[in-house]
């Protein structure tokens, strides 16, 4: 990769102060991350709805916007999967700064490059949701049949049986899709959310 020299920034007169302010609310990043099949398009789709619905300029970033845009060029190895959640942070953190609350909902499997977009945003604007799930729970939803092709032996690398998944330490929230049905764990972020001065 070739870095580039000579760059200077260019600041705007308009401030991510004054585009929350005509917005009326806060753009915090909503990051969630979790297993395959845990239900993190499922639970952000319906965020976003409800966010809309609420008034807030919401917009939400997942695989099929991404891997197949502008990370099409990324496969499922440590080296990809990282160099994904950067991206993904770097974008995230642009649309922090345009006044718009993000939504992403991408697997993250490491900690690491999860606490790395978590740096590149100001304290509080990183919003940490564990779509918790059990393994045997993901797979016997399986709703895109793959843990059945990563059994199989047909995708190798697939997280959570041959390729790792760390688990949040300190989420600021965590939903149990397991445990608790989609109307709840969209209320749970929705209360987060309010109670914490974001919408
Ligand atoms: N090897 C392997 N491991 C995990 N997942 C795989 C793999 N190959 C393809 N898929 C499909 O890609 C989706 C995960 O993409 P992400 O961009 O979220 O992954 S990552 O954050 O870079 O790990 C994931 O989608 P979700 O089910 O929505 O999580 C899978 O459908
Ligand atoms: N309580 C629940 N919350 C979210 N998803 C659920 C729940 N119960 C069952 N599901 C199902 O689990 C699957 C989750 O898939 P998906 O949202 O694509 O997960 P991911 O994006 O994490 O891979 C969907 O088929 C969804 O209908």
């Amino acid at each position: 990769m070739v870095e580039s020299t000579n760059i200077t920034w260019h600041n705007s007169k308009v401030t991510k102060e004054d585009r929350q302010k005509q917005k009326n609310h806060k753009s915090p990043v909503i990051w969630f991350t979790g297993l395959s099949g845990s239900g993190k398009s499922t639970v952000s789709v319906e965020l976003e709805k409800a966010l809309f619905e609420h008034g807030v300029h919401a917009y939400r970033l997942d695989g099929d916007n991404i891997r197949h845009g502008l990370n099409n060029n990324l496969g499922f190895s440590p080296e990809d999967r990282k160099e994904n959640i950067r991206r993904i942070g770097e974008v995230a953190n642009l649309l922090n700064d345009a006044g718009l609350v993000t939504l992403t909902a991408f697997i993250s499997p490491y900690r690491e490059d999860r606490n790395q977009v978590r740096q590149l945003l100001e304290d509080g604007d990183f919003i940490e949701v564990f779509v918790k799930c059990s393994l045997e729970e993901c797979e016997k939803r399986d709703p895109k049949g793959l843990y059945q092709k990563a059994r199989d032996g047909e995708i190798k690398g697939f997280t959570g049986i041959d390729a790792p998944y760390d688990e949040p330490e300190q989420p600021e929230v965590t939903v149990e899709t397991d445990e608790m049905e989609l109307k709840e764990s969209v209320e749970v972020i929705m209360d987060y959310l309010k109670e914490n001065n974001h919408i």
